[in-house]
Protein backbone atom coordinates (compact mmCIF):
# COMPACT_ATOMS: atom_id res chain seq x y z
CA UNK A 1 0.00 0.00 0.00
CA UNK A 2 1.39 3.41 -0.74
CA UNK A 3 2.25 5.96 1.41
CA UNK A 4 -1.03 8.41 0.72
CA UNK A 5 -3.51 5.48 1.18
CA UNK A 6 -1.81 4.54 4.81
CA UNK A 7 -2.64 8.10 4.95
CA UNK A 8 -5.82 8.04 4.29
CA UNK A 9 -6.85 4.77 5.42
CA UNK A 10 -5.23 5.57 9.17
CA UNK A 11 -7.70 9.16 8.54
CA UNK A 12 -10.42 7.00 8.04
CA UNK A 13 -9.51 5.05 11.37
CA UNK A 14 -9.03 7.89 14.33
CA UNK A 15 -11.68 9.84 12.48
CA UNK A 16 -14.52 7.76 13.39
CA UNK A 17 -13.95 6.78 16.80
CA UNK A 18 -16.45 7.05 19.04
CA UNK A 19 -14.53 9.28 21.28
CA UNK A 20 -16.10 11.66 24.27
CA UNK A 21 -16.73 15.19 23.07
CA UNK A 22 -14.81 16.89 25.81
CA UNK A 23 -11.53 14.72 24.80
CA UNK A 24 -12.19 15.39 21.12
CA UNK A 25 -10.14 18.22 20.47
CA UNK A 26 -6.83 17.34 22.36
CA UNK A 27 -7.06 13.68 20.68
CA UNK A 28 -7.60 14.91 17.49
CA UNK A 29 -4.48 17.39 17.90
CA UNK A 30 -2.04 14.42 19.38
CA UNK A 31 -3.01 11.96 17.03
CA UNK A 32 -2.90 13.99 13.79
CA UNK A 33 0.65 15.63 14.91
CA UNK A 34 2.01 12.69 16.45
CA UNK A 35 0.78 9.40 14.94
CA UNK A 36 1.31 7.60 11.06
CA UNK A 37 0.04 4.56 9.79
CA UNK A 38 3.67 2.94 8.94
CA UNK A 39 2.00 -1.13 7.80
CA UNK A 40 -1.04 -3.34 7.38
CA UNK A 41 0.36 -6.52 7.88
CA UNK A 42 -2.13 -8.74 5.92
CA UNK A 43 -0.41 -12.23 6.84
CA UNK A 44 -0.66 -11.25 10.62
CA UNK A 45 -3.54 -9.14 10.69
CA UNK A 46 -1.96 -6.62 12.29
CA UNK A 47 -1.70 -2.70 11.53
CA UNK A 48 1.58 -0.63 13.05
CA UNK A 49 0.90 2.47 14.36
CA UNK A 50 4.33 4.53 14.77
CA UNK A 51 4.96 7.58 16.87
CA UNK A 52 8.22 9.54 17.41
CA UNK A 53 8.76 9.45 21.27
CA UNK A 54 7.60 6.67 23.76
CA UNK A 55 5.82 9.54 26.18
CA UNK A 56 3.16 9.52 23.53
CA UNK A 57 2.97 6.00 22.54
CA UNK A 58 1.84 5.92 26.44
CA UNK A 59 -0.90 8.72 26.34
CA UNK A 60 -2.14 7.06 23.27
CA UNK A 61 -2.19 3.26 24.60
CA UNK A 62 -3.24 4.51 27.84
CA UNK A 63 -6.02 7.00 27.19
CA UNK A 64 -7.69 6.34 23.48
CA UNK A 65 -6.38 2.89 23.06
CA UNK A 66 -9.43 0.73 22.80
CA UNK A 67 -10.92 3.61 20.76
CA UNK A 68 -8.69 3.13 18.12
CA UNK A 69 -9.08 -0.29 18.33
CA UNK A 70 -12.74 -0.56 18.17
CA UNK A 71 -12.45 2.00 14.83
CA UNK A 72 -9.73 -0.51 13.23
CA UNK A 73 -12.15 -3.40 13.35
CA UNK A 74 -14.66 -1.57 12.12
CA UNK A 75 -12.51 -0.33 8.79
CA UNK A 76 -10.35 -3.16 8.54
CA UNK A 77 -12.02 -6.52 10.06
CA UNK A 78 -12.76 -7.85 12.99
CA UNK A 79 -9.80 -9.88 13.66
CA UNK A 80 -7.45 -7.30 12.88
CA UNK A 81 -5.23 -5.82 15.74
CA UNK A 82 -3.46 -2.37 16.06
CA UNK A 83 0.10 -1.71 17.92
CA UNK A 84 0.96 1.76 18.72
CA UNK A 85 4.86 1.55 19.14
CA UNK A 86 7.91 3.89 18.56
CA UNK A 87 9.32 4.47 15.43
CA UNK A 88 12.25 2.64 17.04
CA UNK A 89 10.78 -0.27 17.97
CA UNK A 90 9.09 -0.60 14.47
CA UNK A 91 12.13 -0.72 12.95
CA UNK A 92 13.72 -3.42 15.41
CA UNK A 93 10.94 -5.79 15.02
CA UNK A 94 11.29 -5.12 10.89
CA UNK A 95 14.88 -6.25 11.38
CA UNK A 96 14.29 -9.13 13.40
CA UNK A 97 11.89 -10.08 10.89
CA UNK A 98 14.01 -9.30 8.10
CA UNK A 99 16.92 -11.82 9.80
CA UNK A 100 14.40 -14.23 10.36
CA UNK A 101 13.48 -14.38 6.32
CA UNK A 102 16.88 -14.64 5.32
CA UNK A 103 17.58 -17.58 7.23
CA UNK A 104 14.94 -19.42 6.00
CA UNK A 105 15.63 -17.83 2.38
CA UNK A 106 19.31 -19.73 3.00
CA UNK A 107 18.25 -22.68 4.29
CA UNK A 108 15.40 -23.32 1.72
CA UNK A 109 17.06 -22.34 -1.64
CA UNK A 110 19.66 -24.57 -3.05
CA UNK A 111 21.18 -21.42 -4.36
CA UNK A 112 22.03 -22.48 -7.69
CA UNK A 113 22.25 -19.91 -10.15
CA UNK A 114 20.25 -21.09 -13.36
CA UNK A 115 22.10 -18.77 -16.01
CA UNK A 116 25.44 -21.56 -14.89
CA UNK A 117 25.26 -24.43 -17.03
CA UNK A 118 27.69 -26.34 -19.01
CA UNK A 119 26.45 -25.61 -22.60
CA UNK A 120 27.04 -21.69 -22.13
CA UNK A 121 30.60 -22.61 -21.25
CA UNK A 122 33.32 -22.65 -23.95
CA UNK A 123 35.62 -25.04 -23.54
CA UNK A 124 39.32 -24.18 -24.46
CA UNK A 125 41.89 -27.54 -25.33
CA UNK A 126 43.40 -26.77 -21.88
CA UNK A 127 40.14 -27.33 -20.05
CA UNK A 128 38.72 -30.48 -22.00
CA UNK A 129 39.53 -33.09 -19.49
CA UNK A 130 38.19 -30.67 -16.78
CA UNK A 131 34.82 -30.01 -18.50
CA UNK A 132 34.32 -33.65 -19.05
CA UNK A 133 35.01 -34.85 -15.85
CA UNK A 134 32.75 -32.28 -14.34
CA UNK A 135 30.03 -33.56 -16.54
CA UNK A 136 30.52 -37.28 -15.97
CA UNK A 137 30.15 -36.09 -11.52
CA UNK A 138 27.10 -34.69 -13.23
CA UNK A 139 25.28 -37.57 -15.31
CA UNK A 140 27.13 -40.29 -12.34
CA UNK A 141 24.06 -41.78 -10.17
CA UNK A 142 26.57 -42.75 -7.70
CA UNK A 143 29.53 -41.11 -6.73
CA UNK A 144 31.18 -44.18 -5.67
CA UNK A 145 31.28 -45.13 -9.41
CA UNK A 146 33.41 -42.55 -10.51
CA UNK A 147 35.43 -42.37 -7.26
CA UNK A 148 35.97 -38.46 -8.01
CA UNK A 149 35.15 -37.53 -4.18
CA UNK A 150 36.22 -34.78 -3.61
CA UNK A 151 36.19 -33.27 -7.06
CA UNK A 152 38.65 -30.33 -5.90
CA UNK A 153 39.03 -27.68 -8.80
CA UNK A 154 41.40 -24.72 -8.62
CA UNK A 155 42.72 -21.85 -10.93
CA UNK A 156 43.17 -18.05 -10.57
CA UNK A 157 40.16 -15.61 -9.97
CA UNK A 158 37.74 -14.62 -13.09
CA UNK A 159 37.81 -18.15 -15.04
CA UNK A 160 34.78 -20.13 -14.48
CA UNK A 161 35.16 -22.03 -11.42
CA UNK A 162 32.05 -20.84 -10.31
CA UNK A 163 30.29 -21.29 -13.74
CA UNK A 164 31.72 -24.99 -13.62
CA UNK A 165 30.15 -25.93 -9.93
CA UNK A 166 26.75 -24.44 -10.45
CA UNK A 167 26.79 -26.19 -13.82
CA UNK A 168 27.11 -29.16 -12.00
CA UNK A 169 24.80 -28.33 -9.66
CA UNK A 170 22.03 -27.56 -12.50
CA UNK A 171 23.24 -31.02 -14.59
CA UNK A 172 22.43 -32.92 -11.69
CA UNK A 173 19.20 -31.47 -10.87
CA UNK A 174 17.95 -32.27 -14.93
CA UNK A 175 18.83 -35.62 -14.36
CA UNK A 176 18.01 -36.59 -10.94
CA UNK A 177 15.48 -34.05 -9.86
CA UNK A 178 14.92 -35.98 -6.48
CA UNK A 179 18.61 -35.61 -5.61
CA UNK A 180 18.85 -32.58 -3.41
CA UNK A 181 22.06 -30.14 -4.49
CA UNK A 182 23.46 -27.16 -1.94
CA UNK A 183 25.72 -24.19 -3.56
CA UNK A 184 27.35 -22.35 -0.74
CA UNK A 185 30.23 -19.88 -0.84
CA UNK A 186 32.69 -20.78 1.75
CA UNK A 187 32.34 -17.76 3.15
CA UNK A 188 28.92 -17.60 4.06
CA UNK A 189 29.28 -20.72 5.50
CA UNK A 190 31.70 -19.83 8.05
CA UNK A 191 29.47 -16.59 8.73
CA UNK A 192 26.53 -19.07 9.65
CA UNK A 193 28.55 -20.94 11.59
CA UNK A 194 30.28 -18.26 13.54
CA UNK A 195 26.35 -17.03 14.00
CA UNK A 196 25.95 -20.08 15.53
CA UNK A 197 29.26 -19.96 18.12
CA UNK A 198 27.74 -16.46 19.15
CA UNK A 199 24.44 -17.87 19.85
CA UNK A 200 22.97 -18.66 23.16
CA UNK A 201 22.98 -22.76 22.56
CA UNK A 202 26.26 -23.03 20.56
CA UNK A 203 25.68 -27.45 20.51
CA UNK A 204 22.09 -27.21 19.22
CA UNK A 205 22.72 -24.69 16.68
CA UNK A 206 26.21 -26.57 15.19
CA UNK A 207 24.44 -29.46 15.26
CA UNK A 208 21.93 -28.11 13.12
CA UNK A 209 24.01 -26.74 10.70
CA UNK A 210 25.30 -30.26 10.19
CA UNK A 211 21.65 -31.92 10.10
CA UNK A 212 20.87 -29.50 7.58
CA UNK A 213 23.63 -30.29 5.38
CA UNK A 214 23.55 -33.63 5.91
CA UNK A 215 20.38 -33.60 4.53
CA UNK A 216 21.61 -33.11 0.93
CA UNK A 217 23.01 -35.63 -1.66
CA UNK A 218 25.02 -33.16 -3.18
CA UNK A 219 27.24 -30.28 -1.93
CA UNK A 220 29.42 -27.90 -3.92
CA UNK A 221 31.65 -25.03 -1.86
CA UNK A 222 32.90 -22.14 -3.59
CA UNK A 223 36.07 -20.58 -2.59
CA UNK A 224 37.14 -23.14 0.47
CA UNK A 225 40.28 -20.72 0.80
CA UNK A 226 38.49 -17.96 2.64
CA UNK A 227 37.90 -20.66 5.33
CA UNK A 228 41.57 -21.71 6.04
CA UNK A 229 42.12 -19.15 8.52
CA UNK A 230 39.07 -19.72 10.54
CA UNK A 231 39.02 -22.51 13.48
CA UNK A 232 35.95 -23.13 14.43
CA UNK A 233 34.43 -23.34 10.60
CA UNK A 234 37.36 -25.62 9.72
CA UNK A 235 35.93 -28.12 12.25
CA UNK A 236 32.70 -28.02 11.30
CA UNK A 237 33.76 -28.14 7.95
CA UNK A 238 35.25 -31.06 8.70
CA UNK A 239 32.78 -33.24 9.90
CA UNK A 240 30.60 -32.19 7.05
CA UNK A 241 33.02 -33.15 4.21
CA UNK A 242 33.76 -36.27 6.16
CA UNK A 243 30.66 -36.85 6.59
CA UNK A 244 29.73 -36.88 2.10
CA UNK A 245 32.80 -38.53 1.62
CA UNK A 246 31.80 -41.88 4.01
CA UNK A 247 28.43 -42.13 2.70
CA UNK A 248 29.27 -41.58 -1.02
CA UNK A 249 27.89 -38.34 -1.59
CA UNK A 250 29.46 -35.87 -3.83
CA UNK A 251 31.40 -32.79 -2.57
CA UNK A 252 32.79 -30.38 -4.97
CA UNK A 253 34.89 -27.86 -3.87
CA UNK A 254 36.83 -24.87 -5.39
CA UNK A 255 39.85 -22.80 -4.34
CA UNK A 256 42.20 -20.48 -6.05
CA UNK A 257 45.46 -22.61 -5.16
CA UNK A 258 46.03 -25.67 -5.49
CA UNK A 259 45.43 -27.67 -1.98
CA UNK A 260 49.00 -28.05 -1.18
CA UNK A 261 49.11 -24.53 -1.16
CA UNK A 262 46.56 -23.52 0.69
CA UNK A 263 49.36 -23.60 4.02
CA UNK A 264 46.76 -22.31 6.59
CA UNK A 265 44.43 -26.45 6.27
CA UNK A 266 46.26 -28.45 8.16
CA UNK A 267 47.03 -31.51 6.38
CA UNK A 268 44.67 -33.93 7.59
CA UNK A 269 42.54 -31.44 5.19
CA UNK A 270 45.21 -31.38 2.32
CA UNK A 271 45.37 -35.36 2.12
CA UNK A 272 41.44 -35.50 2.03
CA UNK A 273 41.38 -32.61 -0.55
CA UNK A 274 43.42 -34.71 -2.65
CA UNK A 275 41.84 -37.84 -1.96
CA UNK A 276 39.55 -37.16 -4.84
CA UNK A 277 40.40 -35.71 -7.96
CA UNK A 278 42.03 -32.17 -8.66
CA UNK A 279 42.17 -30.58 -11.57
CA UNK A 280 43.37 -27.08 -12.69
CA UNK A 281 41.28 -24.58 -14.72
CA UNK A 282 43.40 -22.99 -17.27
CA UNK A 283 42.65 -19.04 -18.36
CA UNK A 284 41.15 -19.34 -21.92
CA UNK A 285 43.47 -19.08 -25.08
CA UNK A 286 42.74 -16.09 -27.74
CA UNK A 287 40.27 -18.57 -29.93
CA UNK A 288 38.10 -19.34 -26.73
CA UNK A 289 38.16 -16.00 -25.29
CA UNK A 290 36.82 -14.28 -28.77
CA UNK A 291 34.02 -17.29 -28.26
CA UNK A 292 33.11 -16.59 -25.10
CA UNK A 293 32.83 -13.16 -26.36
CA UNK A 294 30.33 -13.91 -28.84
CA UNK A 295 28.27 -16.23 -27.07
CA UNK A 296 28.03 -13.35 -24.25
CA UNK A 297 27.19 -10.73 -27.17
CA UNK A 298 24.56 -13.18 -28.85
CA UNK A 299 22.95 -13.99 -25.50
CA UNK A 300 22.76 -9.98 -24.91
CA UNK A 301 19.35 -8.47 -26.57
CA UNK A 302 20.76 -5.21 -26.46
CA UNK A 303 23.98 -6.04 -28.72
CA UNK A 304 23.54 -7.52 -31.93
CA UNK A 305 26.51 -9.71 -33.46
CA UNK A 306 25.87 -8.57 -36.63
CA UNK A 307 27.25 -5.29 -35.78
CA UNK A 308 30.16 -6.28 -34.42
CA UNK A 309 33.26 -6.48 -36.85
CA UNK A 310 35.56 -9.63 -36.61
CA UNK A 311 38.62 -6.90 -35.05
CA UNK A 312 36.53 -5.33 -32.73
CA UNK A 313 36.07 -8.81 -31.07
CA UNK A 314 39.60 -9.41 -31.55
CA UNK A 315 40.29 -6.14 -29.84
CA UNK A 316 38.66 -6.76 -26.79
CA UNK A 317 39.33 -10.36 -26.55
CA UNK A 318 43.06 -9.17 -26.61
CA UNK A 319 42.98 -6.23 -24.11
CA UNK A 320 40.54 -8.35 -21.51
CA UNK A 321 40.34 -11.82 -22.48
CA UNK A 322 42.85 -12.62 -19.16
CA UNK A 323 39.95 -13.06 -16.75
CA UNK A 324 36.67 -13.44 -18.02
CA UNK A 325 34.86 -11.33 -15.58
CA UNK A 326 36.86 -8.14 -17.44
CA UNK A 327 35.34 -8.99 -20.16
CA UNK A 328 32.08 -8.98 -19.09
CA UNK A 329 32.96 -5.89 -17.01
CA UNK A 330 34.06 -4.62 -21.00
CA UNK A 331 30.64 -5.89 -22.79
CA UNK A 332 28.43 -3.91 -19.63
CA UNK A 333 30.70 -0.81 -20.84
CA UNK A 334 29.92 -1.26 -24.43
CA UNK A 335 26.32 -1.90 -23.99
CA UNK A 336 25.84 1.65 -22.44
CA UNK A 337 27.75 3.40 -25.34
CA UNK A 338 25.76 1.29 -28.04
CA UNK A 339 22.42 2.05 -26.51
CA UNK A 340 22.78 5.93 -27.23
CA UNK A 341 24.60 5.29 -30.60
CA UNK A 342 22.75 5.29 -34.07
CA UNK A 343 20.84 2.23 -35.74
CA UNK A 344 23.31 1.60 -37.65
CA UNK A 345 27.02 2.29 -36.62
CA UNK A 346 28.98 -0.55 -36.86
CA UNK A 347 30.87 -1.77 -33.48
CA UNK A 348 34.58 -1.10 -35.30
CA UNK A 349 38.08 -0.41 -33.38
CA UNK A 350 37.57 3.32 -33.82
CA UNK A 351 33.90 2.30 -31.71
CA UNK A 352 35.18 0.20 -28.96
CA UNK A 353 38.67 2.31 -28.26
CA UNK A 354 36.61 5.61 -27.81
CA UNK A 355 34.57 3.67 -25.22
CA UNK A 356 37.37 2.56 -23.23
CA UNK A 357 39.41 5.73 -23.73
CA UNK A 358 39.01 6.24 -20.04
CA UNK A 359 38.43 3.02 -18.50
CA UNK A 360 38.38 3.60 -14.49
CA UNK A 361 36.06 6.60 -14.88
CA UNK A 362 33.34 4.98 -16.82
CA UNK A 363 33.15 2.35 -14.54
CA UNK A 364 32.62 4.58 -11.67
CA UNK A 365 30.09 6.71 -13.23
CA UNK A 366 28.04 3.06 -14.04
CA UNK A 367 27.63 2.27 -10.85
CA UNK A 368 27.48 6.22 -9.54
CA UNK A 369 24.57 6.88 -11.99
CA UNK A 370 22.58 4.26 -10.26
CA UNK A 371 23.23 5.27 -6.92
CA UNK A 372 22.70 8.98 -8.17
CA UNK A 373 19.40 7.95 -10.48
CA UNK A 374 17.67 5.87 -7.44
CA UNK A 375 18.65 8.75 -4.84
CA UNK A 376 17.07 11.42 -7.10
CA UNK A 377 14.07 9.23 -7.81
CA UNK A 378 13.17 8.53 -3.53
CA UNK A 379 14.58 12.44 -2.53
CA UNK A 380 16.88 10.92 -0.42
CA UNK A 381 20.92 11.86 -0.80
CA UNK A 382 23.07 9.70 -2.45
CA UNK A 383 25.12 9.08 1.07
CA UNK A 384 21.78 7.45 2.94
CA UNK A 385 21.88 4.41 -0.01
CA UNK A 386 25.53 3.67 1.51
CA UNK A 387 24.50 4.26 4.66
CA UNK A 388 23.39 1.75 7.38
CA UNK A 389 20.10 3.50 8.22
CA UNK A 390 17.28 1.63 8.73
CA UNK A 391 14.60 4.07 7.80
CA UNK A 392 11.90 2.64 5.55
CA UNK A 393 12.35 4.25 2.56
CA UNK A 394 16.02 4.24 2.49
CA UNK A 395 15.34 0.56 2.48
CA UNK A 396 13.34 0.27 -0.60
CA UNK A 397 15.69 2.81 -2.16
CA UNK A 398 19.05 1.02 -1.13
CA UNK A 399 17.48 -2.48 -2.18
CA UNK A 400 16.31 -1.05 -5.54
CA UNK A 401 19.89 -0.09 -6.16
CA UNK A 402 21.22 -3.50 -5.25
CA UNK A 403 18.67 -5.10 -7.99
CA UNK A 404 19.86 -2.83 -10.23
CA UNK A 405 23.35 -2.81 -9.60
CA UNK A 406 23.21 -6.87 -9.90
CA UNK A 407 20.88 -6.34 -13.41
CA UNK A 408 22.40 -3.49 -14.59
CA UNK A 409 26.26 -3.85 -14.04
CA UNK A 410 25.76 -7.81 -13.53
CA UNK A 411 28.08 -8.08 -10.55
CA UNK A 412 28.48 -10.77 -8.05
CA UNK A 413 26.57 -10.85 -4.93
CA UNK A 414 29.92 -10.53 -3.20
CA UNK A 415 31.10 -7.41 -5.42
CA UNK A 416 27.41 -6.46 -4.91
CA UNK A 417 28.02 -6.60 -1.46
CA UNK A 418 31.50 -4.95 -1.00
CA UNK A 419 30.10 -1.84 -2.66
CA UNK A 420 27.29 -1.49 -0.66
CA UNK A 421 28.81 -3.06 2.58
CA UNK A 422 26.49 -5.60 3.35
CA UNK A 423 27.25 -9.49 3.58
CA UNK A 424 26.17 -11.75 0.79
CA UNK A 425 22.84 -12.72 2.67
CA UNK A 426 21.59 -9.33 2.17
CA UNK A 427 22.41 -8.78 -0.60
CA UNK A 428 20.43 -12.08 -1.90
CA UNK A 429 17.74 -10.71 0.72
CA UNK A 430 17.23 -7.61 -1.13
CA UNK A 431 17.34 -8.80 -4.63
CA UNK A 432 14.50 -11.39 -3.77
CA UNK A 433 12.34 -8.86 -1.99
CA UNK A 434 12.77 -6.61 -5.06
CA UNK A 435 11.89 -9.52 -7.37
CA UNK A 436 8.42 -11.01 -5.28
CA UNK A 437 7.08 -6.93 -5.55
CA UNK A 438 7.94 -7.19 -9.00
CA UNK A 439 5.69 -10.18 -9.50
CA UNK A 440 3.31 -8.75 -6.98
CA UNK A 441 2.48 -5.21 -7.90
CA UNK A 442 1.92 -3.78 -11.36
CA UNK A 443 2.83 -0.25 -10.19
CA UNK A 444 6.36 -1.10 -8.99
CA UNK A 445 7.06 -3.10 -11.89
CA UNK A 446 7.02 0.47 -13.94
CA UNK A 447 8.88 2.58 -11.88
CA UNK A 448 11.54 -0.31 -11.76
CA UNK A 449 11.01 -0.45 -16.14
CA UNK A 450 11.74 3.49 -16.17
CA UNK A 451 14.47 3.69 -13.90
CA UNK A 452 15.98 0.76 -15.49
CA UNK A 453 15.05 3.04 -19.08
CA UNK A 454 16.84 6.05 -17.90
CA UNK A 455 20.18 3.63 -17.06
N1 LIG B 1 34.81 -20.64 -20.44
C1 LIG B 1 33.81 -19.82 -20.13
N2 LIG B 1 32.72 -19.77 -20.93
C2 LIG B 1 31.70 -18.93 -20.65
N3 LIG B 1 31.69 -18.08 -19.58
C3 LIG B 1 32.74 -18.11 -18.75
C4 LIG B 1 33.85 -18.98 -18.97
N4 LIG B 1 34.74 -18.79 -17.99
C5 LIG B 1 34.23 -17.85 -17.19
N5 LIG B 1 33.03 -17.43 -17.63
C6 LIG B 1 32.18 -16.39 -17.04
O1 LIG B 1 33.01 -15.48 -16.34
C7 LIG B 1 32.41 -15.03 -15.16
C8 LIG B 1 33.33 -15.30 -14.00
O2 LIG B 1 33.44 -16.71 -13.82
P1 LIG B 1 33.37 -17.40 -12.39
O3 LIG B 1 32.64 -16.56 -11.41
O4 LIG B 1 32.91 -18.78 -12.58
O5 LIG B 1 34.92 -17.36 -12.01
P2 LIG B 1 35.67 -17.96 -10.76
O6 LIG B 1 36.80 -18.75 -11.29
O7 LIG B 1 34.72 -18.66 -9.86
O8 LIG B 1 36.23 -16.67 -10.05
P3 LIG B 1 36.47 -16.39 -8.47
O9 LIG B 1 37.62 -17.25 -8.06
O10 LIG B 1 36.81 -14.93 -8.44
O11 LIG B 1 35.22 -16.71 -7.73
C9 LIG B 1 31.09 -15.76 -15.04
O12 LIG B 1 30.05 -14.92 -15.48
C10 LIG B 1 31.23 -16.94 -15.99
O13 LIG B 1 29.99 -17.30 -16.57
Amino acid sequence: MDVNNLIKTWKDIYSSTNINEDWRYNFFKLIESSSKLAEIDQKNNCIFVTVNATFEKHIINDNFYSFLADSTKRKLGENYKLKIITEQEYEEIKEIEEKQEKIEIEIKSDSLNKRFTFDTFIVSDKNVLLYKAAMAIALSNDSSNLNWNPFFLHGKSGLGKTHILHSIGNEIKKNFPEKRIKYAEAKDFGDIVMRAFESDDINKNIQNIFNEYAKYDCLLIDDVQFIQSRKKTKEVFFNIFNFFINNNKQIVVTSDQDPKELKDFEERFITRFKGGLTVRIYPPDQKTTEEILKLKIRKNEKLDINKFTNESIKWIANNFGENVRFLEGALNRLILYVINSKNDEKINVNFISEVFEDLDIEEKSSFDSIINLVAKKYGINQKDILSKSRKKDIIIARNIAIFLTREILHYSLNDIGRKFNKDHSTIMYAINKIDKNLNENEEFKEVIDDLKLKL
